[in-house]
């Protein structure tokens, strides 16, 4: 129950709209029911009038019968207009919540899950949230304050009636919806985990489509492709066979609510307590009053699928991030980097740095070499904090970076991976991750620096085009001399450079290596290489898992 409190306060900012919602949807219902008896009232009366049994005032009943008519449908608009606007207002939040939940958590909590897993998370489960109030606490809070108000206003024409209907209405709003929620046990959790199954799968085929046909492994993948679509839908078949029966039960219960109206008011008929038009009246009255809780099976077959998606999600935003922002921030007095005494593990694993020790100076670079699996990258995250070391410390500026603010750790250091990092939106918006306020002139400069400013200008839209997914337009070699431009841009005194070149043919890595020759001047450097043309850029080097050279 602990999911429904914290949904609960997820949408507690759109509070009023989904209040009024609820506010139309009670309209709505209160509206059908009355037109339903009001017409049946007039219909009966009418007939009785036509045989001279009773005199009638004709407009009163035929106008509200009109105007009830006009409230529901306009009341059915509104409601329709508030609670979608509700939804996508929930939703809007929820998105940005999520992802600045996510933030602090990446990358040392977020590595264990695949990019498509993250992506469910992301879009289906938080879709899957706004059946909450949606489908959920809207219907639900709709269906209790309509149908107290129906069983109070039959009351005061015929308790029988008005207890028989909240009977009725208990049936069809209670029991129906548990036997439901019952039926559907289970299957939220399969649901959504079969959701983020495909949509990996569907983010692995379309990223890998050239591998794969390389591969002549299509097939393979389309076969797996189908098998993880056959498992959605039999997971989305159980919740959509009990609705549907609940929706028939809950017919059936409307049935009987008339049968039962009509049962207990015969015998004050026949005795001529109970006029036509009232019996009328309370007959198709009773039978419309089952609309107020008609959508609460479908809630329920929803309910378990929404708090899987709803646990999915805390689980991650719950968890701790690795490292923790100091209580008293310092500033750190230079840029000079050490590493003492560092024992690190991954998570319980075996110990990736023993007593690590390491001293670059400011303004000098250090090329860090040594096998694979020795740990450099690890000590580029370390130094990055994006994990604390077990034992030891790592410093900047002389300044434990434990006791230094993140905002100020990254404004002191900047990062060019192997991988450059660049997302579907114009050179020049890339450029500007780095500093939003720069303008283009400098722009142009350190595109100049990085040695890439001629090939742009020689693109039709400069700097603004467009680069695709994953920065899928440009080369290897240029998206790495964008990397160099962006962390030019960012102008941090420390710069972490991790396998800058690797994979690059000689001519390109040339380019690149000129390009970093104008990034490094002046900087405190960090260098994760393992070619000759790169490590000649360093003053010094040390090798990690061997001797030192
Ligand atoms: N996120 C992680 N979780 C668990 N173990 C990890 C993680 N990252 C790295 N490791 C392990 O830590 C060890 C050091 O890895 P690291 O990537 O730092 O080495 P490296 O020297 O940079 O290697 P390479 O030259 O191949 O990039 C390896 O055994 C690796 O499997």
């Amino acid at each position: 129950m602990t999911e429904v409190r914290r949904l609960l306060r997820l949408c507690h900012p759109m509070r009023w709209k989904i209040a009024l919602g609820v506010l139309l949807s009670v309209i709505v219902i209160l509206s059908n029911v009355a037109l339903m008896a009001v017409s049946g009232w007039f219909i009966t009366a009418m007939a009785l009038a036509g045989l001279g049994k009773m005199t009638l005032e004709f407009f009163t009943p035929a106008a509200g019968i009109r105007g009830l008519a006009l409230l529901r449908s306009g009341a059915r608009y509104l409601e329709r207009l508030v609670s979608h606007d509700a939804t996508l207002a929930v939703l809007a939040r929820l998105r940005p919540w999520f992802y600045k939940k996510l933030v602090p958590l990446a990358p040392a909590r977020l590595q264990g899950l695949r990019h498509g897993d993250l992506l469910a998370r992301i879009r289906s489960d938080i879709d899957a949230l706004d059946t909450f109030h949606l489908r959920i606490l809207g219907p639900g809070l709709a269906a209790l304050i309509s149908s107290v108000i129906i069983v109070a206003a039959f009351a005061l024409v015929s308790p029988g009636v008005a207890v028989m209907t909240a009977l009725g209405l208990l049936l069809a709003g209670v029991a129906v919806p548990l036997l439901v929620r019952r039926a559907t046990l289970g299957a939220g959790s399969a649901l959504s985990s079969a959701r983020a199954e495909l949509q990996s799968g569907t983010g692995d085929l379309t990223r890998g489509f050239e591998e794969l046909r390389v591969l002549n492994a299509t097939g393979a993948q389309i076969d797996r492709l189908r098998a993880l679509s056959l498992r959605l839908i039999a997971a989305q078949r159980r919740p959509a066979w009990a609705a549907a029966a609940g929706t028939a039960l809950t017919n059936g219960v409307g049935q009987a609510m008339t049968l039962g109206a009509a049962l207990i008011l015969l015998p004050g008929a026949a005795a001529g307590e109970v006029s036509g038009p009232i019996f009328a009246m309370l007959v198709l009255g009773a039978m419309a009053s089952v609309e107020a809780v008609s959508s609460l099976p479908g809630a329920f077959a929803a309910w378990d699928a929404t708090l899987a998606s709803a646990r999915r999600i805390f689980a991650l935003t719950d968890q701790t991030p690795a490292v923790s922002e100091p209580a008293m921030p310092e500033t750190p007095r230079g840029n000079a980097v050490r590493f003492e005494d560092v024992h690190f593990a991954y998570d319980g694993g075996s110990p990736v740095l023993d007593g690590f020790d390491l001293t670059l100076q400011e303004g000098r670079c250090l090329a860090l070499t040594g096998p694979t699996g020795a740990g450099k990258s690890t000590v580029l995250a370390l130094l990055q904090r994006f994990h604390d070391p077990d034992r030891g410390f790592v410093s900047l500026g002389g300044t434990d970076l434990r006791r230094i603010a993140d905002a100020t750790l990254r404004q002191r250091i900047a990062v060019v991976e192997q991988q450059v990092q660049l997302f579907n939106a114009t050179i020049a918006e890339n450029l500007r991750l780095a500093r939003p306020d720069a303008d283009e002139d400098r722009l142009w400069q350190v595109l100049e620096q990085a040695q890439l400013a001629a090939e742009i200008r020689a693109m039709p839209e400069g700097l603004k085009t467009r680069l695709g997914e994953l920065g899928t337009r440009l080369s290897g070699g240029q998206a790495r001399r964008l990397g160099i431009a962006r962390a030019l841009l960012v102008d941090a005194p420390v710069l972490l450079l991790d396998e800058p070149t690797e994979g690059l043919d000689s001519a390109t890595e040339a380019q690149v290596i000129a390009a970093l020759a104008t990034l490094i001047r002046g900087r405190t450097v960090l260098l994760v290489t393992h070619r000759p043309q790169a490590l000649a850029l360093a003053d010094r080097q040390v090798v990690i898992g061997g001797a030192r050279a």
